[in-house]
């Protein structure tokens, strides 16, 4: 026989008082009727709230199983258990991509997602590619305050793309004017057939504009050679199978606001986005950050086919340009976000860490050693 749960009454001084009494009512439940029994009796139960980084805990979510051999991590990190959205380590998934025929995929899975009303934490994917039509996927907008974990994101997705495929399935471009992405600059993955780095800080307008016109370059031969008709009877998936090594294209451009005093590199960019927005059907993707959201740093022809929307500590009216007037303010916590869903329903997203560690300056040393482990 399972006690009742008794809640005591405290008087409610405020916010803080009102929230350990909910905190301290569900604690009371929880140890009165735990998870696993409820589940045998059939009892719908509520899931485990989105992990929190915490000063003492500050990695609670991570992309991998974390390898327990990473021998520079210390024994307190080791013997530490993480949340992690794949149940695999690195290193399985980059045996399977060597070992099994991969498809094309632009699922990302960055984080956990949480839907109140199904009662379900969920493995929180975005989708570049989509299927169909808007919200369904397609361009992606991280919007967030400073600090609020963009860069961070960036990371996780491409720790995450240049793990999943070998670099004759996936080419990456980037557009990184604070150098936040630096680790990932040496994978071949990187590298184009004209033997350019795919890689800008766009300091200046000449080296911007040669990025820019590789890009649109292949874009257009990739156009002539599969023409759009040709896609709707054929997908990158089916000439992957017939052997055809197109690679899909990803461009990240970190920092949009970044360029809005430059006139013309931010029209230049414009048109670059805007390019490579046209070409998804062709396998080319875009993902673009901000830390603002108005028109004078995004422009509106861009931001309206972003078609998911992330926004990461904005203030309201940020959040109300990205989602309308009735979304709500989530917590201010590092990679705790809004993102609106293909029902035009606003849920509250925990984004994933790339790797583990319990400082910013750990946590860049051991992704700098895990992307050193060979790729091939
Ligand atoms: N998902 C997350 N889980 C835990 N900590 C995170 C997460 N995302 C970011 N952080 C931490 O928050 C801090 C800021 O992250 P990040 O540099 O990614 O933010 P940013 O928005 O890119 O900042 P900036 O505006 O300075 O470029 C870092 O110390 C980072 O480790």
């Amino acid at each position: 026989m399972i006690p009742t749960p008794t809640i005591y009454k405290t008087p409610q001084t405020g916010v803080g008082r009102s929230r350990a009494l909910f905190e301290a009512a569900i604690e009371r439940i929880r140890v009165a009727y735990p998870q696993d029994l409820a589940r045998k009796e059939g009892i719908y139960y509520w899931p485990d709230p989105l992990p929190t980084p915490t000063h003492q805990r500050p990695d609670p979510l991570v992309l991998f199983v974390q390898a327990e051999s990473a021998s520079s991590r210390t024994e307190v990190e080791q013997s530490q258990t993480y949340q992690a959205i794949i149940p695999m380590t690195r290193r399985e998934v980059l045996e399977r991509r060597n070992r099994e025929r991969i498809k094309p995929s632009m699922q990302i899975p960055l984080g956990l997602i949480d839907k109140p009303e199904e009662q379900l934490v969920d493995t929180f994917l975005v989708d570049l590619h989509g299927t169909a039509g808007a919200l369904t996927g397609g361009p992606l907008l991280i919007a967030g305050a400073q600090h609020s974990g963009k860069a961070t994101a960036l990371q996780t997705m491409l720790l995450w793309l240049t793990t999943r495929f070998l670099p004759e399935r996936l080419r990456c471009a980037v557009i990184d004017p604070f150098g936040e992405l630096d680790h990932f600059r040496e994978l071949p993955h990187f590298n184009h057939p004209n033997g350019e780095t795919l890689w800008t800080d766009g300091s200046s307008d000449e080296q911007l504009t040669r990025f820019i016109n590789t890009i649109t370059t292949d874009i257009q031969q990739r156009r002539e050679k599969f023409p759009n008709q040709y896609w709707s009877t054929q997908t990158l998936s089916q000439l992957w199978s017939q052997g055809a090594t197109i690679p899909q294209f990803l461009l990240i451009i970190s920092n949009y606001q970044a360029f809005a005093e430059r006139i013309s590199a931010f029209t230049a960019l414009k048109k670059l986005a805007q390019a490579v927005i046209e070409a998804r059907m062709q396998g080319n993707y875009l993902v673009i950050t901000s830390a603002e959201t108005g028109t004078r740093c995004i422009p509106p022809e861009v931001m309206s086919k972003c078609s998911t929307k992330i926004g990461l500590a904005l203030n309201e009216q940020q959040r109300s340009e990205l989602f309308g007037r009735t979304s709500f303010a989530p917590e201010t916590i590092p990679g705790r976000g809004l993102i609106m869903t293909p029902e035009r329903k606003v849920h509250q997203i925990q984004l994933a860490l790339p790797v583990a560690g319990k400082s910013g300056g750990l946590r860049d040393e051991y992704l700098k050693q895990e992307l050193a482990q060979a790729v091939h």
